[in-house]
């Protein structure tokens, strides 16, 4: 048996007022991009922010290539070899891309080069402010600095946000590359659903914190009507070889 990538098991995670996300099982595997979907307030959030140690899990484990990430703070799991892409961006303003791609971060030496090569056009705005950047070269350049670090694990959350498809169209085959090419394990959080299942090898959809449905990307993206009640109804139970059918038609 491969170890998987990343494997959460029995995840529960919450804020003041209660848990957000309940014991929930997510595997990926390396070379494999994974899309978590859900309606708003479902805790995809949540659960990326927990995978990259931002957040404290209440149970369960979350294990890169085999090994446990419970000790290991948000800096430590960046060292492990986690990226995480949040939603906005996280550039800066004022600094060119060249200077985002040439920050340093816990002594790690940025592969530029690499970046260019996914990215050709960023290569053509070396020297402008990340400020004056389109939003979808902005995305590119937030892509593009968690690229640089060679990461085993990308977490990529609304890559779409504020973005026309056209654009999310062009973006998201570059991350199904560098999977396909590094290996890297890849997580995306997007609510251009149909997009993401075109480049997902698999999907879980959440539903206030539990994942109610499970299954390949291409089978999700033909069967509307299973996701859609996914989304807004009740009666689905996640399996591991694939989607129950909801209760009414079982
Ligand atoms: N810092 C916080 N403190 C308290 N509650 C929070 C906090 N962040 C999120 N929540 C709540 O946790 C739940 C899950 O939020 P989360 O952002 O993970 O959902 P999401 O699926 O990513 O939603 P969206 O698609 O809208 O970003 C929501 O009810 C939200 O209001």
């Amino acid at each position: 048996m491969t170890t998987s990538r990343l494997r959460i098991e029995a995840l529960t995670v919450g804020y003041n007022h209660g848990a957000v996300v309940r014991g929930l099982d997510i595997t990926v595997d390396p070379g494999e991009v994974v899309a978590l979907l859900g309606a708003n307030g479902a805790g995809k959030t949540t659960t990326l922010r927990t995978i990259s140690g931002l957040l404290s899990a209440r149970s369960g484990s979350i294990t890169l290539d085999g090994k446990d990430l419970a000790r290991l703070s948000a800096s430590g799991r960046a060292r492990a070899g986690i990226a995480h892409v949040p939603e906005g961006r996280g550039n800066f303003f004022g600094l060119s891309v060249a200077e985002h791609l040439r920050l340093r971060a816990r002594g790690e030496r940025p592969n530029v080069d690499l970046v260019y090569q996914y990215f050709p056009r960023l290569a053509g705005f070396a020297n402008r402010p990340a400020g004056l950047l389109s939003g979808g070269e902005q995305q590119m350049l937030a892509i593009g600095r968690a690229l640089a670090r060679r990461p085993k694990l990308l977490l990529v959350d609304e890559l779409s946000l504020g973005l026309a498809p056209l654009v999310v169209a062009e973006l998201l085959p570059v991350i199904r590359q560098y999977a396909d090419e590094s290996g890297c394990g890849v997580v995306l959080v997007e609510q251009h659903v149909q997009l993401a299942l075109a480049t997902a090898d698999r999907a879980y959809v959440l539903s206030h914190g539990e994942i109610v449905l499970h299954d390949r990307g291409e089978r999700l993206r033909h069967d509307r009507d299973l996701l859609m009640s996914s989304y807004f109804g009740e009666g689905h139970r996640a399996t591991a070889d694939g989607p129950a059918r909801p209760a009414d038609a079982s």
